[in-house]
């Protein structure tokens, strides 16, 4: 594929997609975050993960922080780590108790065999108890560049059937994606969801600023394609794999090729898309990112509108 020329930074639009991002902490990062708290806008949503090496305790008390912060928690539930219908629904309550049952992240989970009576996400929005504990919003997952586990085919139609099965049940759905180092196909796969009729809010998964080598390995650890040519777009060489990487060129393209898709060129309005950011264990780093991008990005607005 021949690299695309980039299109010049559009300001505005990048002040419209990073507006209103999302962050992701893991259950370890409690700390982390009453140290960024005061660099993270009020009510800014905050995935907690659940992964295979934390306990119950600590995602709940992860949860009641990202609350007690003043900030919207969103509890990651991995259907396949659910041990029984019992466990699910004693997490669900313990979660309320802190009162972060409001918006969930609904994921199938990374065992290879389910650990429990859920195979897949679906199943777990199926067994109808997210409204019994106050859920308003479940995030579902989505995959600009595939899964290596999963046929593309299943994908979209497991997209269709969450999303179908959460209007059902009068539950809002929200798409979270797989991070990625390239804006081309995640740009083409919101193109691809809307020309679905799937309209629910996109939040697309961006890498938080962190070091090069362990971008590359959580890349690997996911599934992410990572290869020189789009390292290098995405603004870090594989010679150079020390030092820092921010995903600056990578918010500044995606916000100025979505700004250019205008309807009638073959493509789909884009309708609310924003930015997921996975901190990779740099919370604060990420908040920090954040904040001097929305001021770069502002000011320079200000002073193009000056000229
Ligand atoms: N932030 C996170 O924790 C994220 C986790 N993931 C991982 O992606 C995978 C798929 O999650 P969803 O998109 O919610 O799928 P899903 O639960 O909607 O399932 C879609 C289809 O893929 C199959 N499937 C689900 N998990 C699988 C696995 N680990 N191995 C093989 N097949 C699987 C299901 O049987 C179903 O047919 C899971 O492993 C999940 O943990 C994906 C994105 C973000
Ligand atoms: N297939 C898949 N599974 C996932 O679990 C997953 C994705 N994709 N996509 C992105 C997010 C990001 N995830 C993670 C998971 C762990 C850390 C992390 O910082 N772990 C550190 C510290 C230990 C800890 O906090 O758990 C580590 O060194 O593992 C970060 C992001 C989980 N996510």
């Amino acid at each position: 594929m021949a690299t695309r020329i980039m299109p010049a930074p559009n300001r505005a639009a990048s002040l419209e997609l990073i507006k209103n991002f999302s962050l992701e902490m893991t259950g370890k990062d409690i700390a982390a975050l009453i140290e960024a708290k005061d660099k993270i806008p009020p009510r800014t949503r905050i995935n907690v993960t659940f992964l295979g090496n934390e306990d119950l305790e600590m995602r709940v008390a992860a949860a009641k922080t990202v609350r007690d912060l003043g900030f919207v928690p969103v509890p990651h539930v991995p259907a396949r780590r659910l041990a029984s219908k019992g466990g699910l629904e004693r997490f669900l309550r313990r979660l309320q108790e802190v009162d972060a049952t409001e918006h969930l992240f609904v994921v199938g989970g990374d065992p290879a065999e389910p650990e429990g009576p859920y195979e897949d996400s679906l199943a777990l929005i199926n067994t109808g108890l997210l409204q019994q504990f106050g859920v308003r919003e479940v995030g579902i997952a989505g995959y600009p560049e595939g899964h290596p586990d999963i046929s593309t085919e299943t994908l979209w139609r497991a997209l269709a059937d969450k999303t179908a099965a959460l209007a059902e049940q009068d539950i809002d759905a929200a798409i979270l994606t797989q991070f990625a180092f390239d804006t081309d196909p995640v740009a083409d796969w919101i193109d691809a969801v809307r020309s679905r009729g799937i309209m629910a809010p996109i939040r697309v998964g961006t890498p938080g600023p962190a070091g090069i080598k362990r971008l590359l390995g959580f890349a690997r650890r996911f599934g992410v394609g990572a290869n020189a040519m789009i390292v290098k777009k995405y603004g870090f060489s594989l010679a150079n794999l020390m030092g820092d990487a921010g995903p600056d060129r990578f918010v500044n393209d995606l916000a100025a090729v979505l700004a250019e898709r205008a309807p009638g060129q073959g493509h789909h309005l884009p309708g609310q898309v924003g930015l997921h950011f996975y901190t990779f264990g740099g919370l604060l780093a990420t908040a920090d990112w954040v904040r001097h991008f929305t001021a770069d990005a502002g000011q320079a607005g200000r002073q193009g509108a000056a000229h």
